[in-house]
């Protein structure tokens, strides 16, 4: 990207942002910082980033038709995907026509990182496919399933306990442990029921009894690949509750996570930022699963570094250069959920604030049915159990009422 005009005008660098919720609000907060055009689509409206956003669409991002109509209407140098649950092979079609269309040799637009990882990446199949049977890094053993007869028969390979997910599907929508077996039919169900494509495939994988469980941010960007600190997290019921920075870990332990993520990241090609998941047992490392964009347990990097995962995924898009990433000291993230059915309505905001050194985002998120991440706290401190603890406090000087 040499030159960079003025947003809603000709010469602008639009970026299209498919899914708009809180992770793709701090990418177009980012963009817009550098007078990028930016347009946001997702499923419903009002998201998160659409509300900083130029301009956006509500389609049905699983219609190829409805992706091919709003990227050919708004036209962008970037389409930058932002959740998996994306029609992907209408962008790898598309990806194959702006090659074809080049100017010059550049094509006339980009999938962010490219369209194959998008592809890759938006089941759990293609991912880990890749990674264990092409790249051989270590995985939970696994089996794909399409019928409650493999599925038990699956289970009855691996043995329990065993984590159960849809094939599409994310923030532990429709996963579960099963420890016993008057667990495995509840599970299948949940599987069939809770994926944000509806019934279908489903994955079973050993379980990993780890130590600690890491994201490892990885920028490939214009002049090479760089790592951010591990990034340690807390997941219950498959959803990250807690994230904090550096997670200390041996280093032979993250150079076998760097490796992977290399290894990983090459494979899946394009710029942009990468959030690696890894389980870790004594020196031991198992490579989970990768968003190809910014990760949720990342959202600590709004006060750990001086470039967040945001502003790193938007100069890597963009081209532009990451001389450096400065850590600003031990940070943690607390995700803020909200329960029930209605529009959020936040109490205690001053108090969450009280502490130096902590910050807040509310998402914006129009309205809640069931559980939702409405919002996250986040907080510097002596170390990362200092900070984790000063972050809970914050969330839980927050009240919400739904209405
Ligand atoms: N095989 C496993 N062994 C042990 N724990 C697991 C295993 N698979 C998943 N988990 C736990 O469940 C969490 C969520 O799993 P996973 O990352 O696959 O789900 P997800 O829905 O894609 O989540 P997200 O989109 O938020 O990253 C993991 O971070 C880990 O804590
Ligand atoms: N683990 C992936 C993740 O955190 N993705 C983030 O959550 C949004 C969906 O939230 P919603 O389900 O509340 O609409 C996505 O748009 C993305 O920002
Ligand atoms: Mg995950």
């Amino acid at each position: 990207m040499g030159t960079f005009g003025t947003p809603l005008t000709p010469r602008a660098i639009r970026v299209l942002l498919l899914g708009a919720g809180e992770l793709g609000k701090e990418v177009a907060i980012e963009l817009q910082r550098f007078g990028v055009e930016v347009v946001a689509v997702d499923r419903y409206s009002d998201a998160p980033a659409m509300q900083v956003a130029h301009r956006s669409h509500v389609i049905d991002m699983l219609d190829g038709a409805a992706v091919r109509a709003v990227i050919e209407r708004e036209r962008p140098q970037l389409v930058v995907p932002e959740i998996e649950a994306i029609h992907t092979e209408t962008l790898v079609a598309l990806e194959r026509e702006w090659v074809e269309a080049a100017v010059e040799g550049q094509p006339v637009a980009r999938v962010i990182p490219t369209a194959r990882a998008a592809r890759l990446t938006m089941d759990r199949e293609g991912i880990r496919r890749l990674a264990a049977e092409e790249l051989r890094v270590p995985v939970s053993p696994y089996r794909f399933v399409d019928s409650v007869e493999d599925y038990r028969d699956a289970i009855a390979t691996l043995g329990l306990p065993c984590v159960v997910k849809p094939v599409m599907s994310s923030s532990g929508h429709g996963q579960s442990l099963v420890r016993g077996d008057d667990e495995i039919d509840a599970a299948w169900e949940y599987a069939q029921t809770g994926g944000r494509a509806g019934a279908g495939r489903v994955i079973v994988e050993g379980f990993i009894d780890f130590d600690y469980e890491i994201t490892l941010l990885t920028v490939r960007h214009a002049a090479g690949t760089s790592f951010c600190q591990p990034i340690g997290h807390l997941q219950r019921d498959g959803d990250y509750r807690e994230s904090w920075q550096p997670q200390p870990m041996s280093d032979r332990a993250l150079a076998a996570a760097q490796g992977i993520a290399r290894q990983v990241s090459d494979a899946l090609g394009g710029w942009g930022v990468m959030g690696m998941e890894f389980f870790v047992k004594g020196e031991e490392v198992w490579f989970s699963e990768v968003s190809p964009r910014p990760h949720d347990t990342g959202l600590v990097t709004l006060v750990s570094q001086d470039l967040s995962e945001f502003a790193l995924h938007a100069r890597a898009i963009l081209g532009l250069p990451i001389p450096a990433i400065r850590q600003l000291g031990p940070s943690a993230s607390c995700a803020v959920l909200a329960h029930g059915h209605g529009v959020p309505v936040f109490g205690g905001v001053g108090e969450a604030l009280q502490h130096p050194d902590t910050a807040l985002r509310l998402f914006g998120k129009p309205r809640v049915a069931g559980h939702r991440r409405v919002g996250v706290t986040l907080a510097r401190g002596a170390d990362v159990d200092d900070a984790r603890r000063i972050a809970r406090e914050a969330a839980a000087a927050l009240t919400i009422e739904l209405v």
